[in-house]
């Protein structure tokens, strides 16, 4: 159609006045043109031949909106009666209909040639951010680590093995179960973090024992910026009470303790109500099942898991409460894949062998063995398939022997480990933790004891003080023993735990009342906010107090590393309920020893347990991955001589017989099931790969550049603050009403992890926060900068000589969990034309414009565009041209890129699943049918051109 052609219902835009709005054409006739612009109330009328009006025609992949406010991104563009007819989806994914005539007239123009001709130039340094923009997303978005550099963590290989390997995974499944303190809530907030910032998960609700909710909470926003709303009875009923319907549909990621969902109908239909993405349960342990009486709250998260597409569960103890709870929680994960028992039970005897294989490729000989052993060959031959094994045989013969043997292990772990579910990274793998020292204290037995200790039950054994009397804290020499202890280290924090809720209050009463320690307890009975307040005063670093004392509850989860010493008031009976004790300090950020001080009566059935915990199964000074099993291989034994008292012989057979099973278990577990367990939890090489991508695509000199530039340009003040910090603060000349991420009050913030590791009142400022990406979001997803023009002085050019830069980005409207991104091997295209079209788009550089380019003063610029608006609407027409003739080449090469990695991931899972079963069919049928998904959208894709610069050549 040519552009004279005027038709009622068409949309135009003023050049001049740009301010009018969107235009539409009332009549044509006489050479004379009327358009009314609805939004400002105006109506001009120009000749037909030169009206300063453009016509607005929205390309596909545009964003629209009509008068009655529906909004859709157009996916397909109909011209009838010499108007357009848009199509396409809204938010919701449902299809609208918006004809020409229907568009809502206060647009704003944000395609670069349509803010040109109507004058809106911005900056130079605004297009020169809109374009380091570009490049930057796209160097962060194709990065193998994207989604996990953001959190304020340590570079841990360990995690971010297994954060990247799950993470990358469709809605993944499994059981992080590294011992304790090793960080599986650092693992499950990397890869939920990663999940979100991929948009493969939108909402999420984790689940946690009540202890430790605001430890999450804080956590998660501490370290990931990611903020939960806390969910409890009081809350909902308010939301409800304010009319806001479903409470767990007012946001996105929700946190709840475990005790008030644990078998609340209301709430838990509310909860399959709504929809999700991810369930996250902590201290999974809890989740007790056995086949006829599963816990509720086993019952409660089943019902959850069955309908919530991703699940993490946490433990460090997953076999605490014996295999079948374990297996249960498995089942959770996998129903199909665990339906067995007994075949569970048959799985783990069959590791071994695989283990055996693993440990011959290993050895020294390995690579002799793998290139010329026959029966060696036939053994890997079953175990991974002819076509593998024999390209694997061929590859060690031809020279490439380590390569082979490490691939071959790699498909040995992957298609006969138990490590696609579950992971568990063991101390011994983890470097850097310090000793433990165990420090008895025996103490003589409290007389009151001595004569009727026969007719107590086990509890009352192992706790004895409930039974000396409400006075109990006079005659108990551990009392005594306590208050000296804590007069004689009065600046060592320490934490103390017991077994009753009721023996840590009054303990805590009586050493800050009677003996003036200033100290703090908690347990199960107190408030949460005031658990959480007596944790603070002990973590605090100025005003803190010295003993924090704690019940049962205080075992488990909390993080007490700042403190050195550990008393256990009285001993538990299972060894990982010790394991998780000793855990509260000897956990990740320990810098020193950990001493254990143990106060027991002597000849006490508290002396036995301690002796058989340190000298038969040795669960003290080592973490003891065979405690459960040699628990309740020894238990009758045990509690029997608890019970009963002492008989030495039986005592040191039991003594002997633990510290053998406990070798042999071992062993067996380094054989078979943990040792593949380990290796598969964490590949080193691989690992280190990982945290060399993250420390690569961490940038951080681009990143403090870039940053300023953005608060410059945005009017967010920044002041600096000693060598690694800022302070930023929003002021009155912003251009946004607000920055995203950054608070009304300003904060400090360092570009620097190491600083923000030891310094958590800064913002941790790197390119996954949310102050990088929402700036990021607001310059690209605006018109922002995509337009500019200067004069350069480049010699050989003609003065006068006028020249066009175009940039494109390659556009499909794709969901943003395809991440298209990361197959688009270029940013952008740039090209450059004179006014004759000739192409110097090799020969002009980006630097020569953005190092000679020069302001000319806006309205100069604005009359330079009117008078050249037809040369250079000329030559934007021949730049797209231009680029349109690279775009098959782009698209060819993006189509193969994500063909190589998407078929090369698909196989591996079809070759997987084959062999093992702990694939899900439906990750595959995902993974096939997102790889349709990425390669239709990208040979859909187009050039879209993104911002424009004029320059003049002067002389
Ligand atoms: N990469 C890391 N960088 C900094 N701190 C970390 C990192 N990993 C773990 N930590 C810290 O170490 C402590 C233990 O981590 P976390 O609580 O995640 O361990 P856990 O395995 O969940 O422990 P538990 O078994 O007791 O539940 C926490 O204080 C955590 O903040």
């Amino acid at each position: 159609m040519p552009v004279t052609e005027f038709i009622p219902g068409q949309r135009w835009i003023s050049n001049t006045e740009a301010e009018l709005g969107l235009g539409m054409v009332t009549s044509n006739a006489d050479r004379r043109v009327t358009i009314v612009y609805p939004a400002a109330e105006e109506e001009r009328t120009y000749a037909t031949d030169n009206a300063p009006i453009s016509r607005v025609e929205y390309p596909v992949g545009d964003a629209i909106s009509n008068s009655a406010g529906i909004r859709i991104k157009i996916s397909e563009r109909l011209e009838k009666n010499g108007c357009f007819i848009y199509i396409g989806l809204d938010d919701e994914g449902d299809e609208h209909i918006i004809s020409e005539i229907d568009l809502d007239c206060h647009v704003q123009f944000n395609r670069p040639q349509d803010r040109l001709f109507a004058g809106q130039i911005d900056k130079l340094s605004r297009y020169q951010l809109r374009l380091d923009t570009l490049e930057h997303q796209h160097a962060q978005q194709k990065s193998e680590t994207y989604g996990l550099s953001g959190g304020r963590v340590q570079l841990l290989p360990h995690q971010f093995y297994i954060a990247h390997e799950v993470a990358n995974r469709y809605a993944p499944r499994v059981l992080l179960a590294d011992e304790v303190g090793l960080g599986k809530t650092i693992e499950a907030g990397l890869i939920l973090h990663q999940q979100l910032i991929s948009g493969r998960a939108q909402r999420v609700l984790i689940t946690v024992p009540d202890s430790l909710i605001y430890q999450w909470l804080i956590e998660m926003m501490r370290r990931f910026n990611l903020h939960f709303s806390i969910m409890d009875e009081l809350r909902c009923t308010a939301i409800e009470m304010s009319g806001s319907g479903n409470p767990f549909d007012t946001a996105q990621l929700i946190l709840c303790g475990q005790s008030f969902i644990n078998n609340n109908t209301t709430r838990v239909e509310q909860i399959l109500a709504c929809d999700w993405d991810m369930l996250i349960v902590d201290e999974a342990h809890h989740l007790v099942w056995s086949e006829d009486a599963p816990s509720p709250l086993y019952t409660t998260i089943e019902k959850l898991a069955n309908v919530i597409p991703s699940l993490l569960l946490l433990t460090a103890t997953p076999e605490q409460l014996g295999l079948e709870s374990h297996f249960a929680r498995l089942r959770l994960l996998d129903p199909d894949r665990y339906s067995s028992l007994d075949q569970f039970r048959e799985e783990q005897a069959h590791y071994t062998e695989v283990n055996a294989l693993v440990q011959k490729l290993l050895a020294a000989d390995g690579i002799q063995q793998l290139s010329s052993d026959t029966q060696f060959q036939t053994e890997i031959n079953n175990f991974l398939g002819e076509a593998t094994a024999a390209k694997l045989i061929a590859d060690a013969q031809d020279g490439n022997a380590e390569d082979a043997i490490q691939q071959c292990i790699s498909h040995l772990l992957d298609r006969h480990g138990t490590g696609r579910v579950l992971f568990r990274n063991t101390r011994d793998a983890v470097p850097g933790f310090p000793q433990r020292i165990l420090v008895p204290h025996p103490l003589p037995m409290p007389e009151a004891l001595l004569s009727n200790m026969e007719d107590y039950s086990l509890d009352q054994i192992l706790q004895p003080e409930a039974q000396l009397g409400v006075d109990w804290l006079e005659f108990d020499p551990r009392v005594e023993w306590l208050d000296n202890w804590l007069k004689s280290h009065r600046l060592e924090k320490t934490l103390l735990i017991c077994a009753r809720a009721e023996t840590a209050q009054a303990l805590e009463e009586h050493i800050r009342l009677r003996k003036g320690v200033r100290s703090a307890v908690f347990h199960e009975k107190m408030t949460l906010i005031n658990r959480d307040r007596a944790a603070a005063y002990f973590a605090d670093t100025e005003e803190y107090a010295q003993v924090l004392i704690c019940s049962e509850i205080g075992s488990e989860g909390r993080n007490f590393q700042f403190a050195q010493h550990l008393i256990m008031f009285d001993l538990p009976l299972n060894p990982d309920l010790l394991e998780q004790r000793i855990g509260r300090l000897d956990r990740i950020g320990q810098k020193n020893d950990v001493h254990i001080h143990i106060p027991y009566y002597e000849d006490s059935a508290q002396a036995v347990l301690l002796r058989w915990f340190d000298e038969g199964i040795n669960a003290f000074r080592h973490t003891c991955p065979a405690g459960q099993a040699l628990f309740t291989q020894f238990e009758e034994t045990l509690t029997t001589l608890l019970l009963d008292g002492v008989d030495e012989e039986t005592f040191s057979t039991l003594i002997t017989e633990s510290q053998q099973a406990s070798q042999k278990i071992l062993h067996e577990m380094q054989q078979g099931r943990d040792r593949l367990l380990e290796m598969s939890s964490c590949r080193p090489a691989k690992a280190a790969e990982l945290v060399e991508s993250v420390e690569d695509t961490e940038n951080r000199h681009q990143l403090v550049d870039y940053m300023e530039h953005v608060f410059d340009q945005f009017g967010v003040d920044q002041q600096t603050n000693g060598p690694h910090s800022v302070i930023l603060q929003p002021t009155d000349q912003m251009i946004e009403h607000r920055f995203p991420g950054l608070p009304e009050e300003g904060c400090t913030a360092t570009y620097s992890r190491e600083e923000a590791l030891s310094r958590e009142d800064m913002q941790f400022l790197n390119w996954e926060h949310p102050m990088v990406t929402g700036a990021m979001e607001m310059i690209i997803g605006s018109e922002f900068g995509n337009t500019a023009v200067c004069t350069v002085k480049l010699p050989p050019l003609q003065p006068g000589t006028l020249l066009v830069e175009a940039v494109f980005v390659l556009y499909c409207a794709a969901p943003r969990h395809l991440n298209l991104q990361r197959y688009q091997p270029q940013a952008t295209v740039r090209v450059v034309l004179d006014n004759s079209g000739n192409n110097l788009s090799k020969i002009i550089t980006p630097g020569h414009l953005n190092k000679l380019g020069e302001r000319v003063k806006r309205h100069a610029a604005q009359n330079l565009i009117r008078h050249g608006r037809q040369q250079i609407s000329t030559v934007l027409t021949k730049a797209e041209a231009v680029a349109e003739s690279q775009q098959a080449e782009l698209i060819k090469a993006a189509i193969s890129k994500a063909t190589l990695i998407l078929n090369e991931e698909v196989e591996r899972l079809e070759a997987l699943i084959k062999v093992n079963p702990s694939i899900r069919p439906s990750e595959i049928t995902q993974l096939r049918a997102d790889r349709t998904s990425i390669l239709d959208h990208l040979s859909s894709a187009k050039l879209k051109m993104d911002a424009v610069r004029i320059a003049v050549v002067s002389d």
